[in-house]
């Protein structure tokens, strides 16, 4: 097991429906953090195509070419990468994060909470599982965007054991502080490393903020990226991680017995 681990957040303003330029884009911001030692990058939400709703049976089928680039990157490159793209399976169209490790896909999450206020629960369909994923950078825990609010699910993914939590993001303003906060929340609560990549830019009728974070167990923020395309690097020291569960037993002391045991 490492003791810790350069960790990468790749934020750039995704093109709307452009697989082609997102994916150069991309793939340019990998080999950029790649050469700066990174062994984990997280990409953002959806970041082949956006949120192109009605298009989006069209460019899932893409998706597996997309993932055979990002295999090869992370077999050339020796990073595990996380980011989420439209799944197609039959009539369903997913909102899917995939980690890839050592040149294949080592884990799938589809998306749990569809953001109804946006109305992608009319477009998507939601997921009906967890994913902790051992990696060669350690025990990951994937969620995206708008799980963000839902702190059972992170705690799950605590108690199956995740050491980080990958969560990529298209979060738009004006919602900057829930984002930060919640983000800080819940790497507090759970004494655990968060790293979030959110997009920027405007794409549609929509306004992203970027401010992709990278956290480490306490909350303290190691890295922040402002509103613009950024690659951002900070190392987890997984000692950091132990320390602190050690000094502060959160999980010993839970009381499930009172409010409902997990998973
Ligand atoms: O929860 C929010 O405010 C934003 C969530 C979101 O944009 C999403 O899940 O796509």
């Amino acid at each position: 097991m490492l003791s810790r681990v350069k960790v990468s957040s790749l934020q750039f303003h995704i093109a709307l429906g452009e697989i082609k330029t997102n994916l150069v884009k991309a793939t340019a911001a990998l080999g950029r953090v790649a050469d700066q030692g990174a062994q984990l990058a997280v990409l953002p939400e959806m970041w082949s195509c956006g949120y192109d709703y009605k298009r989006l049976p069209e460019l899932a089928m893409e998706t597996p070419r997309v993932l055979d680039e990002l295999c090869r990157i992370s077999e050339e490159s020796g990073m595990v990468i996380v980011g989420s793209l439209p799944e197609k399976e039959r009539e369903n169209v997913f909102n899917t994060a995939y980690v890839i490790d050592r040149g294949r896909v080592a884990g799938r999450y589809r998306k749990l909470h569809l953001f109804s206020f946006m109305g992608e629960d009319r477009f998507l369909s939601s997921g009906k599982e967890s994913l902790v994923v051992t990696t060669r950078v350690g025990r990951l825990g994937v969620a995206i965007c708008y799980d963000l609010r839902f702190p059972e699910l992170f705690r799950k993914l605590t108690l199956e054991g995740a050491e980080i939590i990958c969560l990529p993001a298209e979060w738009p303003k004006p919602r900057q502080d829930h984002w930060r906060t919640l983000l800080r929340a819940r790497a507090i609560e759970n004494q655990l490393f968060i790293a979030a990549t959110n997009c920027c830019g405007v794409q549609g009728k929509l306004d992203f903020f970027g401010m992709s974070l990278l956290i480490e167990p306490r909350g303290d923020v190691l890295a922040e990226a402002g509103a613009t395309d950024t690659e951002l690097i900070a190392e987890f020291e997984f000692a950091q991680l132990q320390d602190y569960r050690a000094q502060i037993p959160c999980a010993d002391d839970r009381r499930p017995e009172v409010y409902g045991k997990l998973p």
